[in-house]
């Protein structure tokens, strides 16, 4: 990349309209990297070794005209570290959470990761997909009931050949664009009373300024 292409996504940046964080969840190797490579890369590499601890994926997208800048997070999964920190989970507004439909366990582990995300996180969308479907297409005839019943929205996709792979991440960016603007998640709601708190003090403190200052006699 040249110069100015950098300038031109610093620039695009500090336009940005909005800014949402959209994490990842799931067991090791289920292809959580894989699907982030697929998407923002639009490539896939076979042989890569486990995420090692955090990985930021910066992504920048225009939808009705305004710039949208997302963060996805991506992170290594149960086996070696058995739950996430707090902050992976802290103000982010999405959450993808993908199993491998090769390995059973994967799927039946998903309501650790789903606990452990409403504890953080009681309100946010999360979205739950089926990886690795390029493997063995009749899995796409099985049933896999967690999602239906936590009413979350399901997709079968494939990191390898793509499939669905755009799909999941775009709903993903909506749907978490539509959670910051209509959240009535409680803890939201009182960081964001807490941060008006903040700017109501501040403009209290302006406002006497302002006053003693009109109080003086003009000079002028
Ligand atoms: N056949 C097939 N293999 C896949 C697919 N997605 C990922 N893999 C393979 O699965 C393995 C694990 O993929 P990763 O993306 O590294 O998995 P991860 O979930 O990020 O794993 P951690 O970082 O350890 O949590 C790699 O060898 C990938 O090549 C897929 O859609 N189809
Ligand atoms: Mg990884």
């Amino acid at each position: 990349m040249d110069a100015g292409g950098i300038s031109d996504l610093d620039l695009e940046k500090y336009d940005a309209d909005e800014q949402v964080k959209i994490i990842c969840l799931g067991d090791s190797a289920v292809g959580k990297s894989k699907l982030m490579e697929r998407f923002l890369m639009d490539g896939y590499r076979p042989q890569q070794l486990s995420t090692y601890a955090l990985t930021l994926y910066k992504y920048t997208t225009t939808i009705n005209g305004k710039t949208i800048l997302v963060d996805f997070w991506d992170t290594a999964g149960q086996e070696r570290f058995q739950s996430m920190h707090p902050s992976y989970y802290h103000k982010s507004h999405a959450c993808i959470m993908v199993f491998d439909v090769q390995r059973k366990i994967t799927y039946k582990n998903l309501p650790n990761w789903y606990k452990e995300l409403r504890e953080y996180r009681p309100e946010i969308p999360c979205l739950v997909v089926a990886n690795k479907i390029d493997a063995d297409m009749k899995v796409t005839q099985k049933s896999f009931n967690f999602a239906k019943k936590q009413g979350l929205p399901f997709y079968f996709v494939s990191a390898a050949d793509g499939t669905n792979v755009v799909k999941v991440f775009k709903d993903s960016i909506q749907m978490a664009l539509s959670y910051k603007k209509n959240s009535n998640d409680f803890m939201d709601e009182v960081m964001r009373e807490l941060e008006n708190f903040d700017l109501e003090s501040k403009e209290e403190t302006s406002d006497k300024e302002e006053e003693t200052q009109g109080g003086k006699p003009d000079s002028a």
